[in-house]
Protein backbone atom coordinates (compact mmCIF):
# COMPACT_ATOMS: atom_id res chain seq x y z
CA UNK A 1 0.00 0.00 0.00
CA UNK A 2 1.52 3.59 -1.09
CA UNK A 3 2.09 5.85 1.91
CA UNK A 4 2.76 9.30 1.34
CA UNK A 5 2.74 12.44 3.37
CA UNK A 6 3.22 16.50 2.65
CA UNK A 7 2.31 19.60 3.42
CA UNK A 8 -0.03 22.52 1.86
CA UNK A 9 0.58 25.84 1.92
CA UNK A 10 -2.31 27.35 3.49
CA UNK A 11 -1.82 31.06 3.58
CA UNK A 12 1.61 31.77 5.32
CA UNK A 13 0.93 28.38 7.12
CA UNK A 14 0.88 24.64 6.38
CA UNK A 15 -1.28 21.27 6.94
CA UNK A 16 0.23 18.43 6.94
CA UNK A 17 -1.61 15.30 5.46
CA UNK A 18 -0.68 11.80 4.61
CA UNK A 19 -2.52 9.71 1.41
CA UNK A 20 -2.71 6.10 2.30
CA UNK A 21 -3.34 4.42 -1.26
CA UNK A 22 -3.56 5.81 -4.91
CA UNK A 23 -4.95 8.91 -5.47
CA UNK A 24 -5.25 8.09 -9.44
CA UNK A 25 -7.66 5.01 -8.23
CA UNK A 26 -11.67 4.91 -10.04
CA UNK A 27 -12.60 4.85 -6.55
CA UNK A 28 -13.54 8.45 -4.49
CA UNK A 29 -10.90 9.38 -2.33
CA UNK A 30 -12.26 9.67 1.14
CA UNK A 31 -10.58 12.71 3.20
CA UNK A 32 -10.43 12.07 7.01
CA UNK A 33 -11.38 15.02 8.53
CA UNK A 34 -11.17 14.62 12.80
CA UNK A 35 -12.78 16.00 15.52
CA UNK A 36 -11.79 18.37 18.66
CA UNK A 37 -11.13 21.24 17.48
CA UNK A 38 -8.23 21.16 17.79
CA UNK A 39 -7.36 17.39 17.68
CA UNK A 40 -5.03 15.55 15.85
CA UNK A 41 -5.32 13.05 12.98
CA UNK A 42 -3.58 9.80 15.28
CA UNK A 43 -7.12 8.83 16.49
CA UNK A 44 -8.85 8.49 13.60
CA UNK A 45 -6.14 6.79 12.18
CA UNK A 46 -7.56 3.56 11.84
CA UNK A 47 -9.84 4.30 8.69
CA UNK A 48 -6.60 4.21 6.91
CA UNK A 49 -8.22 0.36 6.81
CA UNK A 50 -10.53 1.96 4.39
CA UNK A 51 -7.86 2.01 1.84
CA UNK A 52 -7.67 -1.61 1.47
CA UNK A 53 -11.18 -1.35 -0.51
CA UNK A 54 -9.07 0.33 -3.58
CA UNK A 55 -9.48 3.92 -2.72
CA UNK A 56 -7.17 6.55 -1.53
CA UNK A 57 -7.73 7.83 2.24
CA UNK A 58 -6.47 10.87 3.39
CA UNK A 59 -5.98 12.18 7.17
CA UNK A 60 -4.90 15.46 7.60
CA UNK A 61 -4.14 17.56 10.82
CA UNK A 62 -6.17 20.62 10.91
CA UNK A 63 -4.17 23.52 11.42
CA UNK A 64 -3.33 24.37 14.69
CA UNK A 65 -2.06 21.18 16.26
CA UNK A 66 -0.30 18.04 15.13
CA UNK A 67 2.17 18.20 12.26
CA UNK A 68 0.42 21.83 10.73
CA UNK A 69 1.19 25.03 11.88
CA UNK A 70 0.95 25.56 15.80
CA UNK A 71 -0.75 29.47 17.08
CA UNK A 72 -0.77 29.58 20.57
CA UNK A 73 -0.38 33.32 20.04
CA UNK A 74 -3.50 34.44 18.04
CA UNK A 75 -6.35 35.83 19.38
CA UNK A 76 -9.40 33.04 20.24
CA UNK A 77 -11.06 34.81 17.17
CA UNK A 78 -8.88 33.67 14.77
CA UNK A 79 -10.32 29.80 15.05
CA UNK A 80 -13.16 30.00 12.93
CA UNK A 81 -15.70 27.61 11.01
CA UNK A 82 -14.49 29.57 7.78
CA UNK A 83 -10.62 28.81 9.00
CA UNK A 84 -11.17 25.34 8.72
CA UNK A 85 -13.53 25.22 5.26
CA UNK A 86 -10.76 27.64 3.75
CA UNK A 87 -8.06 25.02 4.78
CA UNK A 88 -10.63 21.61 3.74
CA UNK A 89 -10.70 23.54 0.32
CA UNK A 90 -6.76 24.10 0.01
CA UNK A 91 -6.36 20.60 0.80
CA UNK A 92 -8.67 19.41 -2.00
CA UNK A 93 -6.87 21.72 -4.57
CA UNK A 94 -3.80 20.59 -4.13
CA UNK A 95 -4.44 16.92 -4.27
CA UNK A 96 -6.98 17.77 -7.10
CA UNK A 97 -9.97 16.23 -5.85
CA UNK A 98 -12.27 18.99 -5.85
CA UNK A 99 -14.01 17.75 -8.66
CA UNK A 100 -14.81 14.15 -6.53
CA UNK A 101 -14.10 13.07 -3.57
CA UNK A 102 -15.88 11.70 -0.10
CA UNK A 103 -15.63 13.21 3.45
CA UNK A 104 -15.57 10.84 7.03
CA UNK A 105 -16.37 13.93 9.77
CA UNK A 106 -15.44 12.66 13.03
CA UNK A 107 -17.53 14.58 15.96
CA UNK A 108 -15.96 18.51 15.48
CA UNK A 109 -15.07 16.95 11.87
CA UNK A 110 -18.82 15.80 11.34
CA UNK A 111 -19.98 19.38 12.13
CA UNK A 112 -16.87 20.99 9.62
CA UNK A 113 -17.73 18.47 7.04
CA UNK A 114 -21.97 19.46 7.31
CA UNK A 115 -20.59 22.91 7.03
CA UNK A 116 -18.82 22.17 3.82
CA UNK A 117 -21.81 20.13 2.60
CA UNK A 118 -24.64 22.69 3.06
CA UNK A 119 -22.75 24.61 0.93
CA UNK A 120 -22.88 22.36 -2.43
CA UNK A 121 -19.76 21.41 -3.43
CA UNK A 122 -20.15 19.77 -6.58
CA UNK A 123 -17.21 17.45 -5.83
CA UNK A 124 -18.80 15.84 -2.73
CA UNK A 125 -19.94 13.17 -3.80
CA UNK A 126 -20.29 10.77 -0.51
CA UNK A 127 -20.43 12.00 3.30
CA UNK A 128 -20.01 10.23 6.37
CA UNK A 129 -21.22 11.95 9.35
CA UNK A 130 -19.87 10.02 12.64
CA UNK A 131 -20.45 11.02 16.25
CA UNK A 132 -20.94 14.40 15.52
CA UNK A 133 -23.56 17.46 17.32
CA UNK A 134 -26.01 18.61 15.29
CA UNK A 135 -26.40 21.59 17.43
CA UNK A 136 -24.22 22.65 20.63
CA UNK A 137 -26.64 23.30 23.18
CA UNK A 138 -28.35 20.11 22.61
CA UNK A 139 -24.78 18.30 22.97
CA UNK A 140 -24.30 19.96 26.15
CA UNK A 141 -27.87 19.07 27.87
CA UNK A 142 -26.82 15.49 26.62
CA UNK A 143 -23.74 15.42 28.08
CA UNK A 144 -24.81 16.93 31.61
CA UNK A 145 -27.67 14.58 31.58
CA UNK A 146 -24.79 11.60 31.17
CA UNK A 147 -23.09 13.36 33.34
CA UNK A 148 -25.48 12.67 36.18
CA UNK A 149 -24.80 8.98 36.09
CA UNK A 150 -21.26 9.36 37.24
CA UNK A 151 -19.89 9.11 40.68
CA UNK A 152 -21.56 11.74 42.87
CA UNK A 153 -17.73 12.33 44.20
CA UNK A 154 -16.66 12.33 40.20
CA UNK A 155 -19.77 14.94 39.61
CA UNK A 156 -18.54 17.22 42.52
CA UNK A 157 -15.29 17.67 41.46
CA UNK A 158 -16.32 18.56 38.35
CA UNK A 159 -18.70 21.04 39.31
CA UNK A 160 -16.41 22.75 42.03
CA UNK A 161 -13.45 23.16 39.52
CA UNK A 162 -15.72 24.48 36.28
CA UNK A 163 -17.48 27.37 38.81
CA UNK A 164 -13.80 27.97 40.10
CA UNK A 165 -12.04 27.99 37.07
CA UNK A 166 -9.40 25.47 37.90
CA UNK A 167 -10.02 23.13 35.30
CA UNK A 168 -6.39 22.50 34.60
CA UNK A 169 -6.08 20.76 37.95
CA UNK A 170 -5.29 17.31 38.03
CA UNK A 171 -8.07 16.31 39.74
CA UNK A 172 -10.37 17.53 37.11
CA UNK A 173 -8.66 16.08 34.57
CA UNK A 174 -9.26 12.74 36.12
CA UNK A 175 -12.38 13.25 37.04
CA UNK A 176 -13.05 14.24 33.24
CA UNK A 177 -11.48 10.68 32.30
CA UNK A 178 -13.95 8.87 34.46
CA UNK A 179 -17.02 10.58 31.62
CA UNK A 180 -14.04 9.80 28.74
CA UNK A 181 -14.01 6.07 29.64
CA UNK A 182 -17.44 5.69 29.44
CA UNK A 183 -18.64 7.90 26.88
CA UNK A 184 -15.40 8.65 24.19
CA UNK A 185 -13.85 4.99 23.93
CA UNK A 186 -14.40 2.46 26.39
CA UNK A 187 -11.31 0.22 25.56
CA UNK A 188 -9.26 -0.19 28.44
CA UNK A 189 -6.41 0.96 28.14
CA UNK A 190 -7.23 3.44 25.26
CA UNK A 191 -5.15 2.18 21.80
CA UNK A 192 -1.67 4.27 21.62
CA UNK A 193 -3.36 6.31 18.77
CA UNK A 194 -6.20 7.82 21.03
CA UNK A 195 -3.56 8.59 23.54
CA UNK A 196 -1.13 10.61 21.26
CA UNK A 197 -3.98 12.50 20.07
CA UNK A 198 -4.93 13.18 24.03
CA UNK A 199 -1.41 13.90 24.53
CA UNK A 200 -1.01 16.58 21.60
CA UNK A 201 -4.06 18.45 22.59
CA UNK A 202 -2.77 18.32 26.31
CA UNK A 203 0.60 20.21 24.90
CA UNK A 204 -1.16 22.40 22.97
CA UNK A 205 -5.01 23.33 23.84
CA UNK A 206 -5.00 26.40 21.77
CA UNK A 207 -7.33 25.55 18.99
CA UNK A 208 -9.76 23.39 21.48
CA UNK A 209 -10.29 26.31 24.67
CA UNK A 210 -10.71 28.79 22.05
CA UNK A 211 -13.73 26.97 20.31
CA UNK A 212 -14.99 24.32 22.76
CA UNK A 213 -13.40 24.78 26.04
CA UNK A 214 -11.56 22.72 28.75
CA UNK A 215 -13.73 19.02 28.48
CA UNK A 216 -16.26 17.82 26.02
CA UNK A 217 -18.85 18.92 28.54
CA UNK A 218 -17.77 22.22 29.70
CA UNK A 219 -18.37 24.10 26.03
CA UNK A 220 -17.77 27.73 27.15
CA UNK A 221 -16.03 28.46 23.25
CA UNK A 222 -16.94 30.35 20.39
CA UNK A 223 -18.82 26.86 19.20
CA UNK A 224 -21.21 26.99 22.38
CA UNK A 225 -24.07 28.39 20.35
CA UNK A 226 -23.61 26.62 17.21
CA UNK A 227 -26.30 25.08 15.37
CA UNK A 228 -26.39 23.38 11.85
CA UNK A 229 -29.95 21.61 11.98
CA UNK A 230 -31.66 24.47 9.80
CA UNK A 231 -29.79 24.19 7.29
CA UNK A 232 -29.33 20.34 6.74
CA UNK A 233 -32.00 20.28 4.20
CA UNK A 234 -29.42 22.17 1.76
CA UNK A 235 -27.63 18.94 1.88
CA UNK A 236 -27.39 17.33 -1.78
CA UNK A 237 -24.51 14.53 -1.15
CA UNK A 238 -25.31 10.71 -0.07
CA UNK A 239 -25.42 10.80 3.74
CA UNK A 240 -24.28 7.55 6.50
CA UNK A 241 -24.50 8.63 9.79
CA UNK A 242 -22.64 6.98 12.70
CA UNK A 243 -22.83 6.85 16.11
CA UNK A 244 -22.37 4.32 19.53
CA UNK A 245 -24.48 3.13 21.42
CA UNK A 246 -22.71 4.84 24.40
CA UNK A 247 -21.83 8.14 22.54
CA UNK A 248 -21.51 11.10 23.78
CA UNK A 249 -23.17 12.14 20.69
CA UNK A 250 -26.65 10.14 21.67
CA UNK A 251 -29.40 9.75 19.43
CA UNK A 252 -30.67 12.86 20.40
CA UNK A 253 -28.05 14.96 19.48
CA UNK A 254 -27.34 12.88 16.14
CA UNK A 255 -30.88 12.59 14.56
CA UNK A 256 -30.85 15.55 12.99
CA UNK A 257 -28.72 14.95 10.60
CA UNK A 258 -30.21 11.12 9.83
CA UNK A 259 -33.96 12.87 9.93
CA UNK A 260 -33.01 16.30 7.84
CA UNK A 261 -30.56 15.27 5.20
CA UNK A 262 -32.33 13.78 2.05
CA UNK A 263 -32.07 10.17 2.08
CA UNK A 264 -29.60 9.71 4.71
CA UNK A 265 -28.65 6.32 6.41
CA UNK A 266 -27.66 6.11 9.99
CA UNK A 267 -26.17 3.28 12.45
CA UNK A 268 -26.00 3.23 15.90
CA UNK A 269 -22.91 1.16 16.55
CA UNK A 270 -24.45 -1.08 19.71
CA UNK A 271 -20.68 -1.66 21.73
CA UNK A 272 -19.37 1.82 21.10
CA UNK A 273 -19.09 5.10 22.21
CA UNK A 274 -17.50 7.92 20.81
CA UNK A 275 -15.27 6.29 18.55
CA UNK A 276 -16.61 2.86 16.62
CA UNK A 277 -13.90 3.12 14.35
CA UNK A 278 -11.88 2.28 17.36
CA UNK A 279 -14.07 0.49 19.33
CA UNK A 280 -15.50 -1.27 16.73
CA UNK A 281 -12.74 -0.80 13.70
CA UNK A 282 -13.66 -3.88 11.50
CA UNK A 283 -17.24 -3.34 11.45
CA UNK A 284 -17.54 0.00 11.12
CA UNK A 285 -14.49 0.13 8.43
CA UNK A 286 -16.66 -2.47 6.21
CA UNK A 287 -19.99 -0.41 7.05
CA UNK A 288 -17.84 2.61 5.54
CA UNK A 289 -16.54 1.01 2.69
CA UNK A 290 -19.98 -0.60 1.69
CA UNK A 291 -21.59 2.64 2.06
CA UNK A 292 -18.73 4.27 -0.19
CA UNK A 293 -18.84 1.45 -3.00
CA UNK A 294 -22.53 2.32 -3.56
CA UNK A 295 -21.32 5.68 -4.84
CA UNK A 296 -17.90 5.37 -6.41
CA UNK A 297 -19.67 5.73 -9.98
N1 LIG B 1 -14.86 15.38 19.97
C1 LIG B 1 -15.35 16.37 19.41
O1 LIG B 1 -14.93 16.80 18.26
C2 LIG B 1 -16.41 17.15 20.10
C3 LIG B 1 -17.42 17.82 19.18
C4 LIG B 1 -17.82 19.05 19.91
C5 LIG B 1 -16.81 19.27 21.00
N2 LIG B 1 -15.80 18.21 20.86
Amino acid sequence: MQVREGHVPFGEHRTWYRVTGDLASPRLPLVVVHGGPGCTHDYVDALKDVAASGRAVIHYDQLGNGRSTHLPEVPASFWTVELFLAELDALLGHLGIAGRYALYGQSWGGMLSAEHAVRRPAGLKALVIANSPSAMPVWVAEANRLRRDLPEDVQRTLLAHEAAGTTASPDYVAASRVFYARHVCRLDPWPPEVTRTFEAMDADPTVYLAMNGPTEFHVIGSLKDWTIVDRLHQVMAPTFVISGRHDEATPLVVAPYAERIPGATWRIFEHSSHMPHVEERADCVEAVCAFLAGHDG
